[in-house]
């Protein structure tokens, strides 16, 4: 079971590499740490099972975070309409994005990153994401505001790329042109 013990810190060169791409089928391994990527994110949900091991809470862990530079991602929330979001993800592409922005009004934080660091993060508010399931399954998302949000952060991570890195140095909450606020 991943614990905070197999996540790795900001000062680790692994969050800094680009990852590398799964070669598909991906292999049995690869295909067991992404379902153990998903349960650490639901076991940190599970207010008994946090606290019982010490889990941060997440709606979404990256593979380079558990010292892994492979392009895998694991999310699981619900956005704010309700709707549920529960994948893993192999090479996960933005294919399309809008030109409009969007962040989180608290901000974000990171499993990587044991400090906070105030600041809007401004993401794009619509992407289209292509990428591969668990089963194999090609899949094409349309994602928007929360959800288009924690996608970014996560694929962000397979680019060596952290929050804190688009937050606005003269100013961390200045408003980004033609950008909305979420939450
Ligand atoms: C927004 C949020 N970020 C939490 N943590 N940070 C993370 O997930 C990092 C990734 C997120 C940071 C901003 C976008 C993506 C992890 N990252 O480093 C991976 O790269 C949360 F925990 C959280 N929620 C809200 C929903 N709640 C449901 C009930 O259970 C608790 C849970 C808490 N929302
Ligand atoms: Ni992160």
């Amino acid at each position: 079971m991943i614990t905070m013990k197999d996540i790795v810190r900001e000062d680790n060169p692994i969050l800094y590499k680009v990852a590398k791409e799964v070669d598909l089928p991906a292999s049995k391994k690869e295909k067991e740490t992404l379902k153990e990527m998903l349960t650490y994110l639901k076991n940190s949900q599970d207010d008994a099972i946090a606290s019982k091991y010490g889990l941060r809470p997440g709606v979404g862990l990256a593979a380079p975070q558990i010292g892994l530079s492979k392009r895998m991602i694991a999310v699981h929330f619900q956005d704010l309409d309700g709707r549920q979001y529960s994948y893993g993800l192999i090479n996960p592409k933005i294919v399309s994005h809008s030109v409009e922005k969007a962040f989180l009004t608290t901000g974000e934080g990171c499993l990587s990153v044991d400090r906070d660091i105030p600041g809007y993060v401004p993401r794009y508010s619509k992407i289209t994401v292509k990428a591969t399931d668990i089963e194999g399954n090609e899949l094409k998302l349309r994602l928007k505001d929360y959800a288009a949000i924690v996608f970014q952060h996560e694929i962000d991570h397979l680019n060596g790329v952290m929050f804190f890195d688009h937050i606005n140095k003269q100013d961390p909450f200045a408003i980004p042109e033609n950008s909305h606020p979420i939450g």
